[in-house]
């Protein structure tokens, strides 16, 4: 019988591309993490793909490896029995201010060693590890709502899937102020980073985008890891000629009823150029609908339509689950729309950044300061509350409603809720 017992050695190390050192072990940890989210098809050339893009974004994978002898026939010690990835990228916290987050994706555990406390034992000590290294903020997006609260994540955006009908009913009250062309996808690779970063700086919740969603949108590799030849592309050109918006989209096949065409992603980096990319989509012949399935749920697109029942969505979702490790820093990172000063009391399930904190907002700056516990506070709330509030997203009035901030001073979720809203509603167009 082989070491069943959950003695685990974790290990951490960077992605790299195919040919260099350290291949073999990385390609393995990539294999795994197939395995816990059901994808068995990977080829080898998908698989080296992928890794030249976690190479690029800086990936560094965690894994947890048996450290007695596995039990026999079974799959061998260098395939780790869970995996944890990361990687860095700035997040927009409001009004352009930009703070690098931790980004946390691949977490898998195999079937035969879960609820061991291996889960709990990557992310604490990776949320620690980042937290020492000076990070702010973590952030995921999850498979289930049940597993990451305990870890102090709060949800931070939504998102909704979208069917928009794109009959003759749609009608959108816009004067079109640029032009839409269709080009060849593959000029997604050179345009689409740079329309996004300017969409990335305009957009609280934002977070930068992996290598592979520029391979994505061009059609470059599919999620099968091949060429894309349905897609297509279309980009928009504001009044100075320059390119500020872009769709990428697949029709969706005969077979599908009513005709659609699904998208693939669509930046717009202005109003104008969100609203003429919705124009053109309404415009394709043949095509009755148009779904989109990473959709604002604050949009002017319901807003533009004369008929704004054209939109079809039954289906809002959180997205973008945000996890404060430092509350000092995080809160005096933003800027405030609204001057006041709050004392909150935040409580912590991992004990990173638990404690009594005065935020003083003058002139929209704030200053933060530790206080011992015991000052009077107004709000008392659990750190994933806090994280939930943070990028203007969610309002803290309603968390009081739910009974997730206790007030402790009448009125102060209210006075929360101007200090922490944002410029323009906050939305993340990046899924990891
Ligand atoms: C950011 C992302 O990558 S999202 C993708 C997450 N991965 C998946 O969904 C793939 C399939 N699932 C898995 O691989 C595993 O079941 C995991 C990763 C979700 C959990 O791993 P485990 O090692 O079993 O978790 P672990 O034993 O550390 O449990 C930690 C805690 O989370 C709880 N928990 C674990 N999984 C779940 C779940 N699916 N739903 C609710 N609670 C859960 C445990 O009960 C435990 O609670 P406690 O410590 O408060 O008592």
């Amino acid at each position: 019988m082989g070491d069943l017992s959950g003695n685990y050695e974790i290990r951490r190390f960077p992605a790299v591309s195919k040919g260099k050192d350290g291949y073999a072990e990385a390609e393995t940890w990539g294999r795994a993490v197939g395995f816990g989210f059901h994808d068995s098809t990977r080829t080898p050339e998908h698989v080296a793909r992928s890794m030249a893009t976690y190479e690029a974004d800086g990936r560094i994978f965690t894994g947890a490896y048996q450290t007695g002898t596995p039990a026999q026939h079974s799959l061998p010690a260098e395939v780790p029995v869970a995996t944890f990835g990361t990687l860095r990228k700035t997040l927009n916290i409001g009004f352009g201010r930009m703070l690098e987050a931790q980004m946390v994706t691949a977490v898998t555990v195999r079937t035969s060693h879960r609820r061991r406390g291996l889960l709990r034992r990557m992310m604490t000590a990776d949320l620690q590890a980042a937290k020492d290294d000076g990070v702010a903020v973590a952030a995921l997006t999850a498979s289930e709502g049940s597993i990451y609260g305990r870890f102090g994540y709060g949800v931070a955006s939504l998102e909704r899937t979208i069917k928009v009908d794109t009959t003759a009913r749609f009608n959108l009250r816009h004067q079109a102020t640029g032009t839409v062309e269709v080009a060849d996808p593959k000029v997604l690779l050179d345009v689409a980073p740079k329309v996004f970063d300017r969409v990335h700086r305009n957009t609280p919740g934002s977070l930068g985008r992996q290598e592979w969603y520029w391979l994505l949108a061009s059609g470059s590799m599919g999620r099968d890891g091949k060429e894309d030849p349905a897609i297509k592309a279309a980009l928009h050109y504001g009044p100075d000629g320059g390119v500020d918006g872009y769709v990428s989209y697949k029709f969706a096949g005969w077979d599908t009823t009513p005709a659609t065409v699904e998208v693939v992603d669509l930046v717009a980096a202005t109003e104008h150029a969100y609203l003429e990319l919705w124009q053109y989509l309404a415009a394709i012949d043949l095509v009755e609908r148009v779904s989109w399935n990473e959709a604002p749920v604050d949009d002017p697109l319901a807003w533009a339509l004369a008929d704004p029942r054209c939109i079809d969505a039954s289906d809002s979702r959180d997205m973008l689950w945000l996890r404060i490790l430092d509350v000092p820093r995080a809160l005096a990172a933003r800027h405030y729309p609204a001057d006041g000063r709050l004392v909150l009391e935040v409580t912590d399930p991992l004990g990173l950044t638990a404690g009594t904190f005065i935020l003083e907002v003058k002139g929209g700056q704030a200053a933060v300061e530790r206080v011992p516990a015991g000052d009077p506070e107004d709000l008392v709330l659990d750190v994933s509350a806090l994280s939930s509030i943070y990028l203007g997203g969610i309002s803290p009035v309603t968390l009081k409603a739910a009974g997730a901030v206790s007030e402790a001073t009448p009125g102060a979720a209210f006075k929360a809720q101007q200090m922490f809203s944002v410029e323009r509603p906050t939305h993340c167009l990046t899924h990891f």
